[in-house]
């Protein structure tokens, strides 16, 4: 794989809180254009790894070769109140072309036309909705999602699933989400981790399996003894 093709490549990182010892020598790399989901038992260090590639909390050993600063879309929207959604989506552009570049990136996630309107009037999907925007404006190599649908109602969040593949389809970043549903994994990822024991414990290639039969297994490996339904 040649190192343009790659969005991030981690190798042997170590991460400790005091005794505690949360990123165990861990190897990962991420291709432009891949989706790979990170999933784990609460607890086990998604969080921790995701700010780490973000450039958000330091590492005690190990290496990161990847942006500077990836674009990251976290669980709340973080927008701000008092900016409209063209300034909230052009942030530290703020020129005629930032502003042309915010709109067409609103019209991307659905949004068109609402540049000049506050983020108080919007509902929770459309404010993630800008926030897709925001990370995206700037065409990053690498983009880090932490748990941005878990606050999402169920029919908003399969639609945030089916907009967000469009977006990485077509802007090629490589992703890497943070998640605590295996179905949302098994519906969106090209790739799914298991994080145990600070490293990368399994890696499932979403076609390599039909989704109901991966389904199981990565319950399996997240400890869950089994489905109330297919029980
Ligand atoms: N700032 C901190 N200081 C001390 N310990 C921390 C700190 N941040 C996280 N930890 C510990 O590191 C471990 C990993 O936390 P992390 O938030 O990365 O887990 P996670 O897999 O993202 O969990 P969850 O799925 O519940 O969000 C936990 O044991 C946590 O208590």
């Amino acid at each position: 794989m040649s190192s343009t093709e790659i969005a991030v490549a981690v190798r042997n990182l170590r991460r400790r809180y005091g005794d505690r010892v949360v990123i165990n020598g861990l190897d990962l790399t991420i291709r432009k254009g891949e989706f790979v989901a990170l999933l784990g038992e609460s607890g086990c260090g998604k969080t921790t790894l995701l700010r780490a590639l973000a450039g958000l909390d330091p590492v005690d050993g190990g290496h990161i070769d990847g942006p500077t600063q990836p674009a990251v879309v976290f669980q709340e929207h973080r927008l701000l109140p008092w900016a409209p959604l063209w300034q909230n989506v052009a942030l530290g552009m703020e020129t005629a072309e930032g502003r042309a570049k915010a709109e067409a990136a609103l019209q991307e996630v659905g949004l068109a036309g609402r540049e000049d309107d506050w983020p108080r009037n919007l509902s929770g999907g459309q404010s993630q909705r800008v926030a897709l925007a925001r990370a995206l404006v700037r065409e990053p190599r690498l983009l880090l999602l932490d748990e941005p649908f878990a606050a999402l109602d169920a029919l908003t969040r399969i639609k945030m699933h089916v907009l967000i593949r469009k977006l990485v389809a077509r802007h090629q970043p490589g992703v890497l989400l943070v998640t605590h549903d295996v179905d949302e994994a098994v519906a969106i990822a090209d790739r799914i981790l298991v994080m145990r024991g600070g490293e990368i414990a399994a890696s499932y290639l979403t076609d390599a399996a039909s989704a109901t039969t991966l389904r199981e297994q990565l319950l399996k490996e997240l400890g869950v003894e089994s489905d109330s339904r297919a029980a």
